[in-house]
């Protein structure tokens, strides 16, 4: 008899920040545009082809491509791409084919900041060997970047990051960005995003309150059959939100990411939790250090960290882990909660 069925939900998140002027998608000296949007769909096929993810789905803002893809997401703006990607993706694989894709086809291609970071999986030893173990991964990020590879928290709670930044500061605007990632789902929630309880990814979207999660939310969303369920979201503003859900009870798993302005994010994670009600959590803040630079005291007294460090911050979990780094061009804070049953 075979293993029982296994899907890894934990995903593979890539960012990486090429250098260029990037006011408008315009031709530059080089004859080429200043944008990774000119790259060909195509090529953006073939690319997720060699990791093993497809396009499911795409929409577009003014300032960013949103790409539903079979196993997660991708986001393409003008001088920044993330690729999210889970199962057993290969996505590092994707880097080299990248930058021929950026230098072909843009004026861009010389990388200003790349992070590659992923949670601790269930089963390691079902991933391609390159990622079983985040060494392996960073040793192989190495041979083409000077980085350096963080671990944070501990045992299964264990988030890791490769993050490397050229000499000289990146030519964009100030960003952030929220990730949670969740475990052990209420299997009532879970069974929302199943095609036996939801006919369409729409109804599974309003069911769940996924559509009140960050507001003014435009949204492109993917139930899979028989379960499993991706979105992506775009606000008027520019920013994204994208969710991605493993609703298999043996192995359940939630993602949710956003890069809405840093003082939403207190709100957004209670509004997550009442959501999905995981048994357990983490979470990665990132916060540009032009961030900090413009309101160091604002942003600190809306942080993670304060809020943390409020007993009552998240009712119902108990605060496990809390770390905070500065990288050279932003802030990182770790967080793992669990569901406080005293
Ligand atoms: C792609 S989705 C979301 C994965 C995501 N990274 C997460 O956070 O869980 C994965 C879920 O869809 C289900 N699924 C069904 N058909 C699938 C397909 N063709 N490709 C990937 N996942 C599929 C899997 O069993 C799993 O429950």
């Amino acid at each position: 008899m075979g293993d029982p069925f296994f899907y890894e939900g934990a995903e593979k998140l890539l960012e990486v920040w090429f250098t260029g002027t990037v006011s408008s998608s315009e031709d530059s000296g080089g004859g080429r545009p200043t944008d990774l949007r000119a790259i060909p769909r195509y090529e953006l096929d073939e690319l997720l082809k060699t990791i093993g993810a497809e396009i499911i789905s795409v929409m577009s803002s003014s300032t960013v491509d949103a790409y539903v893809l079979s196993e997660s997401s991708m986001f393409v703006s003008a001088d920044r791409i993330i690729l999210k990607t889970c199962g057993t993706t290969k996505l590092i694989a994707a880097i080299c084919p990248l930058v021929k894709l950026t230098k072909q086809y843009t004026s861009l291609g010389e990388i200003t900041e790349l992070y590659y970071s992923r949670k601790e999986f269930l089963r390691p030893d079902l991933q391609d060997p390159v990622y079983s173990s985040f060494p392996i991964e960073s040793k192989q990020l190495d041979t083409g970047f000077d980085g350096t590879a963080y671990t944070f928290g501990e045992g299964d709670r264990r988030w890791y990051m490769y993050a490397f930044t050229a000499d000289g500061s990146r030519n964009a605007a100030a960003s952030c960005c929220l990730e949670i990632m969740m475990e052990q789902l209420d299997p009532a929630v879970m069974a929302i995003f199943t095609r036996k309880v939801s006919e369409s990814a729409k109804c599974a979207t309003e069911r769940s309150g996924i559509d009140k999660l960050v507001v003014n939310l435009n949204i492109d969303d993917f139930l899979f059959d028989p379960c499993g369920y991706s979105m992506n979201g775009l606000t008027p503003a520019g920013h994204y939100a994208t969710i991605h859900i493993t609703p298999e009870s043996a192995f359940s798993y939630v993602s949710f990411e956003t890069n809405v302005p840093l003082d939403q994010y207190p709100a957004i994670v209670k509004r997550v939790l009442a959501a999905f009600r995981p048994g357990k959590f983490i979470c990665a803040v990132h916060a540009d250090n032009k961030i900090n630079d413009m309101a160091k005291e604002e942003s600190l007294r809306l942080g993670f960290i304060k809020l943390a460090e409020e007993t009552d911050t998240f009712e119902g979990f108990k605060l496990l882990d809390i770390e905070a780094i500065s990288l050279r061009n932003h802030r990182l804070s770790y967080l793992s909660f669990v569901q406080d049953i005293t």
